[in-house]
């Protein structure tokens, strides 16, 4: 259960990331449960977890850092009704990156059975980005996951965690152009050339199957 009392406002040190930051994962976003925007309206894009298994040693809870989005292009496009068959942008054109919070963990408020990475990214979509492939630099420790007395205060405490990610990647050490190779890196699609969009419902139906049972505890919704 979540100790009692005041938080940080900021995490990790003025001096910028430590071992074992920055941490590098990647993976199209799949389909979780459903409850980030529905329930906390706290939408979060999920990532297949197997990247981890770089990362033995990693705790689960509340990190912070870098999400890239490489969107790929929409076949339901309704605004470009004039030139419908035109290339889509370059790859480096069509990939933004932004300032993320993130949990890894098992979400003990809801009891699932395996393992996720849940990406709440600090910006206001239009729309959903399922399918598109995300490169993901995490660059520090929040906090450990906690189960919750009530939504409200799991909400709480998650809209702290963005404010303390917020303040604490605008500290100088922590800016994406203050090291070498991190905007690189993030740009960097490579690994998605060539997948397809059955490639990725079949990723989500491997990593939705694993959780089926007892992932909900129906009492909680
Ligand atoms: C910054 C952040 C902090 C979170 N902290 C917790 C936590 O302490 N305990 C918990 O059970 N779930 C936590 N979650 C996970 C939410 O419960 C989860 O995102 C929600 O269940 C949505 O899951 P879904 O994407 O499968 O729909 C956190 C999520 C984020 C983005
Ligand atoms: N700011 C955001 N951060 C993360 N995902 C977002 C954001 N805005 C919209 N989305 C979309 O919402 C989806 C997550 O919604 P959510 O209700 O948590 O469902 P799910 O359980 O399927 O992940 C993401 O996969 C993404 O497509």
């Amino acid at each position: 259960m979540r100790p009692e009392g005041p938080r940080d406002d900021y995490a990790g040190p003025d001096s910028g990331p430590e071992a074992p930051f920055p941490i590098k994962l990647q993976g199209p976003v799949i389909k979780g449960f459903g409850r980030g925007s529905k329930e906390l309206g706290i939408p979060t894009a999920n990532i297949p977890p197997e990247g981890l298994s770089a990362y033995p040693d990693l705790s689960t809870g509340i990190y912070f850092g870098y999400t890239s989005l490489h969107h790929p292009p929409s076949p339901a496009s309704t605004t470009t009704t004039t030139t419908p068959n035109a290339t889509p942008a370059s790859t480096s054109d069509s990939v933004t990156i932004y300032p993320s919070v993130l949990s890894i963990g098992y979400n003990p408020y809801y009891g699932n059975k395996t393992r996720s990475i849940e990406i709440h990214v600090l910006h206001s979509f239009e729309r959903d980005f399922y399918g598109s492939s995300l490169n993901l630099l995490i660059l520090g420790f929040i906090r450990p996951e906690y189960d919750y007395v009530s939504k409200e205060s799991l909400i709480e405490d998650i809209m702290t965690d963005c404010k303390v990610a917020e303040r604490s990647m605008k500290r100088e050490k922590w800016e994406l152009q203050a090291h070498q190779g991190w905007e690189e890196w993030l740009r960097d699609f490579g690994w998605a050339r060539g997948m397809t969009g059955e490639d990725v419902r079949e990723v989500e139906r491997k990593v939705l199957g694993q959780d089926e049972k007892g992932s909900v505890e129906e009492g909680k919704l």
